[in-house]
């Protein structure tokens, strides 16, 4: 398979929807960059419905803790961080560039992501530049993300910010081989979610070592 990328071959990738502890430590072994846990309680991959202590335990590993929050209260968003040892906040829903400001004095990377549906107007991102370590473009929905549907990539044909951005949104084994139209963008990686599961928050060992094995031939070139 080509290389995404002639210039920059390093992709990361994020394993997202994460809350099972055998199933966690299982993906953990192929040393994914990110780990995400849904923080939002409508989803059924939040991570409270379970019991989740161990992940008040920092682990020792490399792999980073990202929160991923739907228009939560600031406060909660700290907390929450502190509590589960989270490196990275993913703000997905209308966050704007003021609460990003804070978050990231507060220490965290952060990750704004923006929903896509046919079109997007990309000047939206200027304001949130200064605040943010990447943006993060899911496929637009009422739900907020974890819909498995991708969005039309060509529009990130337009995309003229430097800020390194993820592709998320229905991301899967199948689709990946389409990444090469992000050759020329300051593509960072990509998040994958409900197209590696069993069922909501189960990851299917088989396909994340799969995208693992993928994502480390990429990166050898
Ligand atoms: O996964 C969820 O349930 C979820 C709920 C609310 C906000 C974000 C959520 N997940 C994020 O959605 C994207 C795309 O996921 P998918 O591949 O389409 O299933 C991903 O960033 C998840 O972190």
């Amino acid at each position: 398979m080509s290389s995404i990328k002639d210039d920059v071959s390093i992709i990361d990738w994020k394993v997202c929807g994460m809350r099972n502890r055998e199933n966690i430590y299982d993906i953990l072994k192929l040393s994914p960059d990110y780990m995400g846990f849904i923080m939002y309680p409508p989803s059924s991959r939040f991570i409270e419905n379970e019991d989740v202590s161990f992940l008040e335990t920092k682990w020792d590993v490399p792999t980073k803790r990202v929160g991923v929050f739907v228009n939560e209260e600031i406060e909660t968003i700290l907390s929450q961080s502190k509590k589960y040892h989270f490196d990275t906040i993913q703000l997905h829903g209308s966050e704007t560039p003021e609460i990003c400001r804070i978050l990231k004095d507060a220490g965290y990377e952060i990750f704004k992501v923006f929903g896509i549906k046919d079109e997007f107007d990309f000047s939206t991102l200027k304001s949130y530049e200064p605040y943010v370590d990447a943006f993060l473009f899911d496929t637009k929905s009422s739900k907020h993300g974890g819909t498995g549907k991708t969005f039309d990539w060509g529009v990130l044909k337009q995309y003229s910010s430097t800020k390194p951005f993820i592709l998320s949104g229905g991301v899967s084994l199948k689709n990946i081989k389409e990444l090469t139209i992000l050759d020329h963008l300051p593509f960072k990686g990509i998040d994958v979610n409900s197209k590696f599961e069993i069922e909501p928050a189960m990851k299917d060992i088989a396909m994340v070592t799969e995208l693992s094995d993928w994502v480390k031939s990429i990166n050898k070139k």
